[in-house]
């Protein structure tokens, strides 16, 4: 079922999609915590299936394997001192979850139609009172195709690749520009190439190109969009 949380009390979305590095999950929770709504950071699922996977060693070319393994792995959500930490099988994986290697085997996987299915409830269960923000690929077009607020935000590749170049930079991780780049492209095209869910904007999505544009401008964008809060 794609509905509120309850019959008669409608819940509103606001879904943002977009590519890896254009800014989902900064402005999401950002416009979250402004209009005091639950957050959804989709890809964190995704990468806790991919990480689990990892783990129990399974093969990421078994999808029979992986859309068990979607099924089985428990996540949860924690804040801890202003941080979204991510719990897999009870594990803290935060910080294993936000590596390229997790991204790009989250976007394998997400490729398998059955691990999606897998995924779904677990997404629409996140529709809560007083409001959800949800980042991710698809989003508004098969999740909350009927929520009401839908942005689709994007940047240069370029840019992409030096925004997560900066911030593996602050975080001691040695990676090159060049590198990140690579992965950016190949991964836009796996997300935006698949059959199933392909990374796209919804017909009722607005875009905002956020080259050259601050976390805080973007931000007031997406608020513009909201009625008065
Ligand atoms: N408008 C912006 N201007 C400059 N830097 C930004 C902007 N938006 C986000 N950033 C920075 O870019 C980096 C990547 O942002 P973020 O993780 O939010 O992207 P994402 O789209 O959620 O990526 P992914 O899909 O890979 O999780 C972060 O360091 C973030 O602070
Ligand atoms: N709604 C979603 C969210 C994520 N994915 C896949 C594709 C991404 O490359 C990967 C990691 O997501 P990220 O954390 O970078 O947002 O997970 C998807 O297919 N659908």
């Amino acid at each position: 079922m794609n509905s509120a949380s309850s019959d008669s009390i409608f819940v509103p979305v606001l879904t943002i999609d977009g590519p890896s590095g254009s800014g989902k999950g900064t402005i999401s929770r950002l416009v979250a915590q402004r209009l005091g709504w639950h957050y959804l950071d989709s890809g964190a699922l995704y990468r806790a299936v991919g990480v689990a996977a990892g783990w129990a060693d399974l093969d990421l070319a078994d999808p029979a394997a992986l859309v068990r393994c979607a099924f089985d792995t428990r996540i949860g959500f924690r804040e801890q001192a202003g941080e979204l930490r991510v719990l897999v099988n009870e594990v803290d994986a935060t910080d294993e979850l936000r590596t390229e290697t997790a991204g790009a085997a989250a976007s394998a996987i997400a490729a398998i139609p059955e691990v999606r299915a897998a995924l779904k409830d677990r997404q629409r269960a996140f529709r809560q009172l007083p409001g959800l923000v949800a980042d991710g690929r698809d989003m508004g077009t098969v999740i909350f195709p009927d929520a009401p607020f839908k942005v689709f935000l994007t940047a240069s590749a370029e840019e992409r690749a030096e925004r997560r170049y900066k911030q593996l930079k602050d975080k001691g991780v040695s990676v090159t520009l060049d590198g990140l780049l690579r992965e950016i492209l190949a991964r836009d095209a796996r997300d935006a190439q698949r059959a199933v869910a392909p990374l796209r904007p919804a017909i009722d999505a607005v875009r905002i190109d956020t080259t050259g544009l601050g976390i805080d401008a973007v931000v007031e964008q997406v608020l513009a969009l909201l009625p008065a809060h």
